[in-house]
C-alpha cells in the first residue's frame, strides 16, 4: 500500500479543498446572519466613521474662547438624532446630548457638570454659565481647548479604510462595525453542506439493542459534532451504521454526496476482509487510498468524487447558481463532492479530523488556518512508533505535557479527557522527560 508522509497527505487534502472551494462560490446574507461566516471580499468603509462630528458628553456646544466664568445665551436644544438648523451663532451655546451632531461654529462641548445648569431632564435654560474648566482641558490662555468632548468625523476610520479582509471570519465585533456603517448585507463564502457516514456491520446506534459482538456506533455523532464546532459547515445528513456490503455502502455514498459537498466516512479503509468502504470508493474517479505515516490515523482516503445526477434535477433556467439551495433536486451536473475516508477506530477518526478535516474546512472558505500551538516539555517519558508521526493524547498542566493512556486507537475516554495532541516526529522513538513537544490545543477542550 502507498505510504505517504503526513505533510504530503495534508497537501493533497488542501489541494482538493481549494478546487472544491472555487465551485462552492459565495452568497449574500443579511448582516444579522453574518456572524461566524467568512467574508468573500475585502470590505471597506463606505463613509467616514463617526459619520459626522458629534458630542461625547451631555452638555453645551460652545464657540471658541470660552473660559471659566463665561455666561452664554442658550439658543436651543440638539438632541441625539437631530441637527441644528444652521451654524451656532458666535457667542452663544446650544444644549447638546451625547451623540448629537456638533454644529458648524462650535469649537467644543462643555459637560453639563461644569456649568450652573442641573444635569438631567430640566427645561432649556435661557443662559448657561461655565463654572469649571479643569486644567487639562485649558489652552495656555486659559480658554476651553478646541475639540474638547467633540468626536471628530472619521476619528475611528476614514472612508475607504479596510474593515475586513477577504477570507476573514466575521466576529461579533465586525458585525457591529459593519452595522455602524449602514452595511445591511455581506458577501460571504458559501458554507459546504457536510454529511457523515459510518460503516461497519458491527455497529448499532446508541439506544438500540446490541447483539453479541456488536458495539454502539459513536463516530458519526462525534464527527458531526466536531464539524459543527468549526462553524464552517451547514449540517447535512448523518448516517450511523451502514452494513459492510458493497451495495449498502455504494447506495449510502451516492445518496449522501447527492445532498452534500463534503462527505466524511468512517471505517472500512484498512486491510480487513470486509473493508467495503475502500473497495467501493476506490472504484470512483478521483479517490486516493493509502497509508499515512502517522499513528493514529494511518489508513486514509481522499478525493473529489463526481456526484451521481439525481433523477429529475432540472437545469436552472437563468443559468445562474448551479448549486441551488442545497436541497433536493438541485442541478448536480458536473458537481463534485469532497470525500474524506477516515479510519474507523474512534481515536483515529478524531485525530484524522484534527489533522486533515479541520484544515480542509478552512481551505473550503479560502480562510487561513491557524492552530493553537504550544511547545512544552514532556513531564514523563514514553515510546513512539518508528517512522510514524505520533499524535499522543495529552493534558497540558503546569507548563508540561502529561500523556493520557497509551497509544491505542480505541481509548475513547482518554481522548475525551485530553486537551491537546502532542506530536512526536517520525524519527523519534523515545520521548524523554523534559523533551519539548509541539502540541495542538484541542478547540473544544473541556
Ligand atoms: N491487517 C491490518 N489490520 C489493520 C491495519 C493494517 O494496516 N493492517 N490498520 C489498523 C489501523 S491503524 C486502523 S486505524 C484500523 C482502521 O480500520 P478501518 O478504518 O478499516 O476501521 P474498521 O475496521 O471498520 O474499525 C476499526 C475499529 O473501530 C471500530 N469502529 C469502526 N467504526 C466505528 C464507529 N462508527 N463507531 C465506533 N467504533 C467504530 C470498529 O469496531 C473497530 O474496532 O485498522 C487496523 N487494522
Ligand atoms: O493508525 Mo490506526 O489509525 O493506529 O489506529
Amino acid at each position: 500500500m502507498t505510504r505517504v508522509s503526513y505533510d504530503a497527505h495534508l497537501k493533497r487534502v488542501l489541494g482538493l479543498s481549494a478546487r472544491l472551494a472555487a465551485a462552492l462560490g459565495q452568497e449574500t446574507v443579511p448582516l444579522t446572519s453574518a456572524y461566524g461566516r467568512v467574508s468573500a471580499t475585502e470590505i471597506t468603509a463606505p463613509e467616514d466613521l463617526p459619520l459626522f462630528a458629534n458630542s461625547q458628553m451631555d452638555g453645551f456646544a460652545v464657540g471658541p474662547g470660552v473660559t471659566c466664568g463665561s455666561t452664554l445665551p442658550v439658543i436651543g436644544d440638539i438632541p441625539a438624532g437631530q441637527a441644528l438648523d444652521g451654524p451656532l451663532p458666535p457667542g452663544t451655546a446650544a444644549r447638546i446630548m451625547t451623540g448629537a451632531a456638533v454644529p458648524e461654529g462650535a469649537a467644543a462641548v462643555v459637560p453639563v457638570e461644569w456649568t450652573d445648569v442641573p444635569a438631567g431632564p430640566v427645561p432649556l435654560p435661557e443662559h448657561v454659565t461655565v463654572r469649571d474648566v479643569p486644567a487639562e482641558h485649558r489652552d495656555p490662555d486659559g480658554s476651553l481647548a478646541a475639540g474638547t468632548y467633540v468626536r471628530p468625523r472619521g476619528d475611528d476610520v476614514p472612508a475607504g479604510a479596510t474593515l475586513v479582509r477577504a477570507g476573514e471570519r466575521l466576529s461579533a465585533r465586525h458585525v457591529g462595525t459593519l452595522g455602524s456603517l449602514g452595511l445591511a448585507q455581506v458577501q460571504v463564502r458559501r458554507r459546504p453542506r457536510l454529511a457523515v457516514l459510518s460503516t461497519g456491520s458491527e455497529l448499532v446506534p446508541p439506544g438500540s439493542p446490541r447483539a453479541a459482538g456488536q458495539i454502539w456506533e459513536s463516530n458519526s455523532a462525534m464527527l458531526a459534532a466536531l464539524a459543527a464546532g468549526t462553524g464552517d459547515v451547514e449540517a447535512g445528513p448523518v448516517v450511523a451504521a451502514v452494513h459492510d456490503t458493497p451495495a449498502a455502502v455504494a447506495g449510502a455514498v451516492d445518496e449522501l454526496t447527492g445532498h452534500a459537498d463534503v462527505l466524511l466516512t468512517s471505517g472500512g479503509v484498512s486491510a480487513g476482509a470486509f473493508d467495503e468502504t475502500k473497495a467501493v470508493l476506490r472504484q470512483r474517479d478521483g479517490m486516493w487510498f493509502g497509508s499515512v505515516a502517522m499513528q493514529p490515523g494511518g489508513p486514509q482516503g481522499a478525493g473529489l468524487v463526481p456526484v451521481a445526477q439525481p433523477a429529475g434535477a432540472d437545469d436552472p433556467e437563468d443559468g445562474s447558481d448551479h448549486r441551488g439551495d442545497g436541497s433536493h433536486g438541485r442541478n448536480d451536473a458536473g458537481r463534485e463532492a469532497l470525500v474524506l475516508a477516515l479510519p474507523g477506530n474512534p481515536v483515529s477518526a478524531a485525530v484524522s479530523f484534527e489533522a486533515f478535516v479541520r484544515p480542509a474546512l478552512a481551505a473550503l472558505h479560502g480562510r487561513a488556518f491557524r492552530r493553537r500551538l504550544r511547545s512544552l516539555p514532556a513531564a514523563e517519558g514514553f515510546g513512539s512508533p518508528a517512522g510514524k508521526l505520533q499524535f499522543a493524547r495529552v493534558r497540558l498542566h503546569d507548563d508540561a505535557v502529561y500523556r493520557l493512556g497509551g497509544p491505542g486507537s480505541h481509548l475513547v475516554a482518554h481522548l475525551a479527557s485530553a486537551d491537546a495532541l502532542a506530536l512526536v516526529p517520525p524519527e523519534v522513538t523515545a520521548v524523554a522527560p523534559g523533551d519539548r513537544l509541539e502540541c495542538w490545543e484541542l478547540e473544544d477542550r473541556g
